[in-house]
């Protein structure tokens, strides 16, 4: 299919000035894939995307589009369509307008213009609202006019560039359902870059996790939760993020342990050299409430947050550990929580190099 596309950059950098934004990056996108690009503010995943679109040169590396090189070719000529957060509509056309406008510029007869923008319309759920002005349209309807303005070129691949960030919390959720069931639909290759690992976990096949230029760690988005390659990746994917605690690799009678600030000691079930000092990744989710007695660890509690699903219970302890726990939880400041962990569960982490061990 022609809206299918691989895409391939090897060794690309970019560099604004003094600046290097980004560093020697590698990636492969396969066809049809949905492929999110996360990372924190500054990490360089807007300006992957625009330099896919053409819209940023990039200074060294190769970057292809269906086999074909990229490098100093016009956005117009990428057969790419670009989704932007603030929609870029033009206010002064009605919707219909704003869908055929690329067609338009194409020298595409009026009728066959028109009748592609009540195709797109019915995919995108805009028949009804054909006839209005981008004013006349709710957050989430505007959103769905760019995604149907893009939809209309049938592009080689979509680059979101954090289509939903202007919506509330209740209409992301539902838009990226229909975003993700839109590129299912199309087959096209889409690339989305977000900054919420939420958004990235739930939507995309393949997850880039960006830092400051480069790729950090990529693959499928339960893969980077199950097994983080550093203490960055496993604090970024996940969500209450992962509680870090320093350790040191001891040994007991029974087997490897870990110990841990307030004489608190974990089991490891695994061999470790003993004396290192590690840092230790506990999930919120992982951690379980039990009898203080029977507990591998007993921390005083800080600040308990119920949701009425769950229950985030924060210890008062430095470095703070969360816990979350399912429905209501009986705990309230100034108690004793005991928690364990099963040993599987427990992430290692290098304190030099920050990898996981
Ligand atoms: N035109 C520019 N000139 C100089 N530096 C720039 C330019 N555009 C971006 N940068 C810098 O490049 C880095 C990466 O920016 P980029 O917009 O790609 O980040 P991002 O990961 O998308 O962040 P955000 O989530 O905040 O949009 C940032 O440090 C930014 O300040």
């Amino acid at each position: 299919m022609s809206n299918e596309a691989q895409i391939e950059l090897v060794g690309v950098d970019k560099h604004y000035g003094q600046f290097h934004a980004l560093k020697d990056i590698s990636l492969t996108i396969e066809k049809g894939a949905f492929v999110a690009l996360v990372g924190p503010s500054g990490c360089g995943k807007s300006t992957l995307l625009r330099s896919l679109a053409g819209l940023e040169s990039i200074t060294g590396g190769t970057m292809k589009i269906a086999g074909e090189v990229m490098n100093g070719v016009p956005p117009r000529k990428r057969d790419v369509a670009m989704v932007f957060q603030s929609y870029a509509l033009y206010p002064h056309m009605r919707v219909a307008e704003n869908l055929t406008y690329s067609l338009r510029l194409k020298g595409t007869p009026k009728d066959q213009a028109l009748k592609a923008a009540e195709d797109v319309a019915r995919t995108t759920g805009l028949s009804q609202l054909l006839g209005r002005f981008p004013r006349q349209l709710s957050g989430g309807q505007r959103q769905r006019v760019a995604m149907g303005r893009a939809i209309i070129r049938h592009p080689k691949a979509f680059l979101f560039d954090e289509p939903l960030s202007n919506l509330d919390a209740a209409l992301r959720v539902h838009m990226r359902k229909e975003i993700r069931a839109l590129h299912d639909r199309l087959g096209a290759t889409s690339v989305y870059v977000t900054h919420d690992q939420v958004e990235a976990m739930t939507m995309a096949d393949h997850v880039v996790v960006m830092r400051d230029g480069v790729i950090e760690q990529q693959g499928r988005p339960l893969d980077l939760y199950d097994k983080p390659a550093s203490r960055f990746v496993a604090g970024f994917i996940g969500s209450p993020a992962m509680n870090f605690v320093p350790a040191t690799v001891s040994e007991d009678g029974q087997g490897i342990v870990l110990d841990l600030p307030g004489a608190s000691r974990l089991s490891l079930g695994r061999s470790l050299e003993p004396g290192r000092n590690v840092s230790a990744g506990l999930r919120p989710e992982h951690l379980t409430v039990t009898q203080t007695q029977e507990a591998a660890l007993r921390l005083p509690v800080g600040v308990v947050e119920s949701t009425g699903s769950v229950t985030y219970i924060s210890s008062d302890t430095d470095p703070e550990i969360t816990v979350v726990v399912h429905g209501r939880s009986p705990l309230s400041a100034g108690d004793t929580m005991g928690l364990s962990i099963a040993p599987e569960n427990i992430h290692l982490f290098d304190v030099e190099s920050d990898r996981a061990i």
